[in-house]
């Protein structure tokens, strides 16, 4: 079978994010999203791009050498083709991340990824879409975060934290700061003062490269 996806851009940079913050990652993003966060640094995705097919985005990756590539977007799992993608990829041996929104399935996602289920917060305007259904189907070597905006996301992401034990699920729970949005520092506070099972992250692309374009 001859797949194809539409491509916003491959390009080769430090992970700003997750448990492989700082390593040197190929990224591969995928356009269009059925999500309208109000936070989204990452609009430009939503049209355009180019169709490439499978072989010539393995093409792409494979001439950077990396031993990460993280496919994201956009929302990637909107394409059905994602799912060939990413095994491709596995099978060519490298540590392989997917970004979701959460809002479609990851059932069926090769459990050699690490998938990174972002659970939308009200503070994102898309809390409706989450797909809680995911949960179930996380294993140690997936992720989840959280896009923290105000005090009240704070509160809701520890309320679903306890409900659905995600500590004991994921590998990882992600606390991330909306970019901007939220005082790090309270951010960071609350997070010692409940003594909570959870990372913070920041966007370290961000702090480096004030997200210029191919960073
Ligand atoms: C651009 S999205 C692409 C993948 C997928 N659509 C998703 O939402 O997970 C990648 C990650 O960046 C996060 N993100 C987007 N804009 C952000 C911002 N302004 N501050 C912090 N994180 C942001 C998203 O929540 C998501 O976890
Ligand atoms: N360096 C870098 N790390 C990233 N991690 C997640 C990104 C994203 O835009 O999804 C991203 C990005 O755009 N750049
Ligand atoms: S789901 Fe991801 S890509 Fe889509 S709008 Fe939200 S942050 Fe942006
Ligand atoms: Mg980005």
């Amino acid at each position: 079978m001859h797949h194809t996806l539409r491509i916003t851009e491959i390009f080769y940079s430090l992970q700003g994010e997750t448990r492989t913050s700082g390593l040197p990652t190929v990224f591969v993003r995928l356009t269009g999203c059925p999500l309208r966060c109000q936070y989204c640094d990452s609009a430009y995705a939503f049209s355009g791009g180019e169709i490439m097919s499978l072989e010539a985005i393995l093409e792409r990756v494979a001439a950077y050498k990396p031993r990460y590539v993280c496919v994201t977007g956009g929302e990637p799992l909107a394409q059905p083709a994602c799912q060939a993608l990413l095994q491709r990829l596995c099978d060519a041996g490298y540590e392989v991340s997917l970004e979701t929104s959460g809002a479609l399935s990851i059932a069926e996602i090769d459990q050699r990824v690490s998938r990174v289920v972002d659970l939308k917060t009200p503070g994102s305007g898309e809390v409706g879409r989450n797909l809680y259904a995911n949960i179930e189907h996380l294993s140690r070597n997936d992720q989840v975060k959280f896009v923290i905006c105000s005090r009240e996301d704070y509160d809701w992401a520890v309320s679903k934290l306890i409900e659905y034990r995600l500590d004991a699920r994921a590998g990882e729970v992600l606390f991330s700061p909306s970019y901007g949005q939220i005082d790090l520092r309270a951010l960071a506070d609350w997070i010692v003062s409940d003594n909570l099972p959870v990372r913070l992250q920041l966007q370290l692309h961000k702090i480096l490269w004030n997200d210029a374009p191919g960073h």
